[in-house]
């Protein structure tokens, strides 16, 4: 029997993380019912009974269908037929805006960066779709390939601890991990078109010229889009717009991307500067002008299949935005 659950498939270049069927608890079994892979893992019994992968395939539905857990198989291809590597997990927390990584690879599949490249994807797909700020895991201090795996996905060791480890028979002594969406560091920023054509002064960050604009509707509420996974801040909503390209004026650059972004058609005439931010992002300085919007051409659309909101002015602030908009909507929830 296939359960046919209501999630995507998430890919990578070699890999596809999918729903457990209810058929591969057979071969799940078969992975997981190996001292080599169980000693490592905290909650997972040895010898693993049978019975116990069909069990924890139809918990794995459950907790997806009620949104507390993402528990997925890792398969890869052989040829034209499906291969399962392993699992990968995020589960939440209660109560809080973190949820716990986790995941095992089936031994025969160990040292290819399978786990590295299945946990990424699924903690980034967390980060940038559901209501996440923050991603931790654990690891058995004497772990060291699985402790270099999170750091390489950008998570920060944060601590030491303990935890009970079910095979073991005890309690042992874990290193944490934790990272949100800034220490995720697989897509930096790289575009940086608007560099001074002088040389900077040593020492000099980059300027990142960026253009946004609120547009309002005949409601007077603001659009905000959810940046997509992939891009750097993955899941907080902006203003739309972005970076000005060679030559282009922030007008210029607006038009061009309310088109690219939202299939809308704008004139400079209709863009009103409001206010700007200037902002230490770090690598470069943010300088982005904000500008007002009633008027346009054509229905706004996820042109990109970004998430979009139509926000009232006093609700801006229940949504997570980056550092620099946080100035901006004060000044725009007085204004309007
Ligand atoms: N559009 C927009 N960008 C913002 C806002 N706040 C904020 O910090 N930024 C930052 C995030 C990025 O570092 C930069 C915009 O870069 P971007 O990568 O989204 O721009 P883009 O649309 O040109 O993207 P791409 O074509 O290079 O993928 O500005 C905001 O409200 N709107």
């Amino acid at each position: 029997m296939t359960t046919d659950l209501d999630f995507a498939p998430l890919r990578t270049e070699r890999l596809t993380l999918r729903p457990l069927r209810a058929e591969d608890a057979a071969e799940l079994h078969r992975l997981i019912n190996d001292w080599e892979v169980v000693r490592w893992l905290s909650r997972v019994p040895f010898p693993y009974p049978r019975e116990l992968a069909d069990d924890w395939i139809a918990s794995t539905h459950r907790q997806l269908a009620e949104g507390s857990a993402w528990h997925l198989a890792i398969v890869g291809q052989d040829g034209d037929t499906e291969v399962l590597v392993g699992c990968v997990g995020l589960t939440r927390e209660a109560d809080s805006r973190r949820a716990e990584l986790g995941y095992w690879v089936g031994r025969r599949f160990w040292g290819h960066g399978v786990a590295a490249e299945a946990a990424g994807r699924l903690a980034r797909w967390g980060l940038a779709h559901l209501d996440l700020d923050r991603i931790f895991a654990h690891v058995l201090e004497e772990n060291a390939r699985s402790g270099a795996v999170l750091q390489r996905l950008g998570l920060k060791e944060s601590g030491r601890a303990e935890a009970h480890f079910l095979a073991r028979n005890g309690r042992l002594p874990v290193v944490c991990f934790e990272g949100g969406r800034e220490d995720m560091t697989e897509f930096p920023p790289t575009a940086e078109p608007v560099v001074p054509k002088a040389e900077p002064a040593a020492g000099a960050k980059p300027m990142l010229l960026v253009a946004a604009c609120a547009l309002v509707d005949p409601d007077g509420r603001v659009l905000l889009a959810r940046r997509p996974e992939g891009k750097p801040m993955a899941g907080l909503w902006e203003f739309p717009g972005g970076k000005l390209e060679a030559g282009e004026t922030p007008e210029d650059a607006l038009i061009r991307e309310l088109r690219e972004e939202l299939g809308i058609d704008v004139s400079a005439a209709c863009l009103a500067p409001f206010t700007f931010a200037s902002h230490d992002a770090g690598r470069f300085h943010l300088l982005m002008p904000l500008y007002l919007c009633r008027r346009w051409e054509g229905t706004v659309t996820a042109r990109e299949g970004q998430a979009l909101a139509w926000v009232r002015p006093n609700k801006l602030s229940d949504y997570a935005m980056p550092p620099a908009d946080k100035p901006l909507v004060a000044l725009l929830r007085d204004f309007l």
